[in-house]
């Protein structure tokens, strides 16, 4: 088992990632908690719940809540109705909440962490790829119609048991979706990553080894950005490279149809059409990454299905901006990325210059 730690002002959390840790929840608790409160989603209830009730000692007191699978549970009726399991059963400041699950859960548990009683302990248990970017970070929410993560905080697990085993069972669509951020962490700070994951072969036939390597390189730049900026004043910005139209897209499918992570591949291609035309000399392998977006059948094209004026309002809504300008997350080069202002008019046309090229891929 390999353990990270991650420092922010106010709190210092491990991160232990490793194969078939769930198994053995019991010693990587962090305290001796009085209840347990499980929330995760039906699919993930149906793999790996057993197992880590079975590893949780039998004198302790657990209960769990599974939600529907999928983006639609980052709400807040069900949200609320977290909250009165909690109640229901007794959860209260000695307690704990086990988030397991991908990144919806991790965000919806960890928001209900964050305001029960004012705020009780959480334990990340990823279960997807995408998920070794949000179960890292505090950052937790629920969606509103109107936006993407609009109701949230900022609260800091105690820890992350990262089972890597789990990641086994996850379809073609999730690899997609989690891959697209380990590029993005990629993009951000590291040339050879950037090389290797372009290099990979199609998803289904990477291997375990290189996934966790990837992934464990992934937490690391990460947590780089949150310690040093854990509430998002400035360079944590940077990991939103993509976010900008991917969450307006997310938003404008309804949190159906499209994954975050593929949103955000699409909104880091646009990023990187951008960055070839406002930023001098910018320099980046912009054809080898539509070549590796089209090779692992990312879906290129979906600009097509949604109507320009109505993206760019959403896009108004995002958390980057400021005097009435939308701050895009551009590159100079890989390992330089900064915030980019656009005049609404302005980003509106490139958007539809970009929906006119993406069109010849
Ligand atoms: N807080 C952050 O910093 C942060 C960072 C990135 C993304 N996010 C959020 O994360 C969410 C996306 O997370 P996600 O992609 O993990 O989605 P998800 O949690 O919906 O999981 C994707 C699907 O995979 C299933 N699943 C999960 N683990 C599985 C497993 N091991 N085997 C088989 N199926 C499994 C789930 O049931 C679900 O249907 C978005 O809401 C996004 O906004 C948050
Ligand atoms: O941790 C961060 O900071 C990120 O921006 C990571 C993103 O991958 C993630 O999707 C995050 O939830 C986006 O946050 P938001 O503040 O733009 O809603
Ligand atoms: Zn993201």
């Amino acid at each position: 088992m390999e353990h990270l730690t991650i420092s922010t002002e106010d709190s210092h959390y491990p991160v232990f990632i490793g194969e078939g840790i769930r198994h053995q929840i019991e010693q990587l608790l962090p305290e001796s908690y009085d209840k347990i409160m499980v929330i995760t989603d039906c699919t993930v209830e149906e793999l790996y719940l057993k197992d880590l009730e079975d590893a949780i000692s039998p004198n302790r007191d657990v209960f769990s809540f599974a939600v529907p699978a999928g983006e639609k549970s980052k709400q807040l009726d069900l949200f609320f109705e977290c909250h009165t399991k909690a109640i229901e059963n007794g959860l209260n400041r000695r307690s704990v909440i086990l988030a397991l699950g991908g990144g919806v859960v991790g965000d919806l548990a960890g928001f209900v962490a964050s305001t029960f009683m004012r705020g009780i302990d959480y334990v990340q248990i990823p279960t997807t790829i995408l998920a070794h970017d949000s179960s890292v970070g505090g950052k937790v929410a629920v969606n509103h119609p109107l936006g993407k993560n609009m109701i949230g905080n900022f609260h800091q697990p105690k820890a992350v048991v990262y089972d890597t085993q789990t990641l086994l069972s996850l379809p073609p669509v999730e690899w997609r979706s989690g891959m697209a951020e380990v590029m993005k962490h990629a993009f951000l700070a590291d040339k050879d990553m950037l090389k290797q994951c372009l290099q990979l072969p199609h998803f289904q036939k990477v291997t375990n080894e290189t996934l966790i390597t990837l992934l464990k390189k992934g937490i690391q730049i990460k947590a780089k950005y949150v310690q040093k900026d854990e509430k998002e004043q400035g360079i944590r910005r940077y990991l939103n490279l993509g976010h900008t139209l991917g969450h307006a897209l997310e938003a404008e499918a309804g949190y159906t149809h499209l994954s975050h992570g593929e949103a955000v591949a699409i909104g880091m291609d646009f990023a990187l059409f951008l960055s070839q035309k406002y930023v001098s000399n910018a320099s980046f392998p912009i054809s080898e990454y539509r070549n590796w977006l089209t090779k692992q059948n990312y879906p290129t094209t979906v600009l097509e299905n949604y109507y320009i004026p109505s993206l760019i309002e959403r896009m108004k809504s995002d958390k980057k901006n400021e005097d009435e300008q939308i701050r895009m997350v551009l590159l100079e080069e890989i390992g330089k990325p900064m915030v980019f202002p656009f005049q609404i008019d302005t980003l509106q046309n490139e958007l539809q210059a970009y929906r006119n090229e993406v069109k010849n891929f």
